[in-house]
């Protein structure tokens, strides 16, 4: 039994995590962290279980085998910081992180294990690699990503589209920043520009896709999550399997073997 503690426990992501450690039969909330001046702060958070939401100050860190951060990413340096004080595994789940954020990660996977998912389930861990495969096999193709996601959402593109597109300029051994289009303010495409579109509207949990045209043709690689249990999981699953691991910043594909089954189709 591994033991969990939430940060952004009050969070639309961190109940699902609560939620879905209910369930599991091999992992449970140790403790379900927020900020002290949450409106959450003190009450229970959970309906049969004596966890109340608790503040970072008052963790007791020996009930702890590993972190999950669902908050935003203005918390990112107290819980990596929280993560390196008690040397525990942290899955990191938050989006919208800066380049010094990303940096940090880095840094506190030197004494701890550190894993970054900028989506955790195991579908866009998929998607990842067949729009890197798909990107190679298409080197002409024009590539643009669309994300959709709730009207609450606070950064865009999503990570993961930012994640996907990372894979597509990967699959054709391109440097991000020199084909990164963004988000388009006049419409007008670079030559080998990876560009966005954004929706935000009422409770759509997450979807995505990767359009790869060519004159004539179009190649179209989606996901759509309609229910949080699903990112939730995910990140509970990472979880078990970062506790394992010796210092090092990871990703979901390292806790995955995609890359191998693909590998093994792909000699056939
Ligand atoms: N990797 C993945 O698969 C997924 C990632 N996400 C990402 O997870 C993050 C959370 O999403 P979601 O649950 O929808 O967001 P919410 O706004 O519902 O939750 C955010 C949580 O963070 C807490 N919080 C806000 N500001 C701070 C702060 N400055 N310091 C500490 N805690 C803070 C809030 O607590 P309170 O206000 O009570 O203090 C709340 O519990 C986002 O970055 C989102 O993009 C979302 C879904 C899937
Ligand atoms: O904020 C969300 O809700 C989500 N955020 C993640 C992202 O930015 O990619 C993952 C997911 O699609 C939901």
């Amino acid at each position: 039994m591994i033991n969990v503690g939430v940060l952004g426990a009050s969070g639309r992501m961190g109940s699902a995590v609560i939620q879905a450690l209910t369930t599991d039969s091999d992992a449970k909330l140790a403790a379900a962290i927020v900020r002290k001046n949450s409106s959450s702060y003190g009450k229970s958070a959970t309906e049969n279980e004596p966890v109340h939401f608790t503040s970072a100050e008052e963790l007791q860190p020996d009930q702890i085998d590993v972190l999950i951060d669902f908050s935003l990413p203005e918390a990112l340096t107290e819980n990596l910081k929280l993560a390196e004080q008690y040397q525990l595994p942290i899955v990191i789940c938050t989006t919208g992180l800066n380049d010094e954020q990303k940096e940090r990660l880095a840094q506190a996977a030197e004494t701890v294990p550190v894993l970054y998912a900028s989506n955790t389930s195991i579908g866009i861990a998929l998607l990842e690699q067949l729009v890197g495969l798909s990107s190679a096999a298409l080197p002409d193709a024009d590539i643009e990503i669309f994300e959709a996601h709730h009207r609450h959402k606070k950064d865009g593109p999503s990570g993961t589209a930012i994640t996907l597109g990372q894979a597509a300029a990967k699959g054709r051994e391109q440097r991000w920043e020199e084909v990164n289009d963004g988000v388009r303010t006049d419409g007008v495409r670079s030559e080998k520009g990876i560009g966005f579109s954004v929706m935000r509207a009422a409770d759509i949990v997450g979807e995505h896709q990767v359009t790869l045209a060519v004159d004539g043709e179009r190649v179209e690689i989606g996901h759509r999550v309609s229910n949080r249990k699903i990112f939730a999981e995910g990140a509970i699953r990472a979880a078990k399997w970062l506790k394992e691991q010796a210092p090092g910043l990871f990703s979901l594909q390292d806790t995955l073997n995609l890359q191998d089954i693909l590998q093994r189709l792909l000699k056939r």
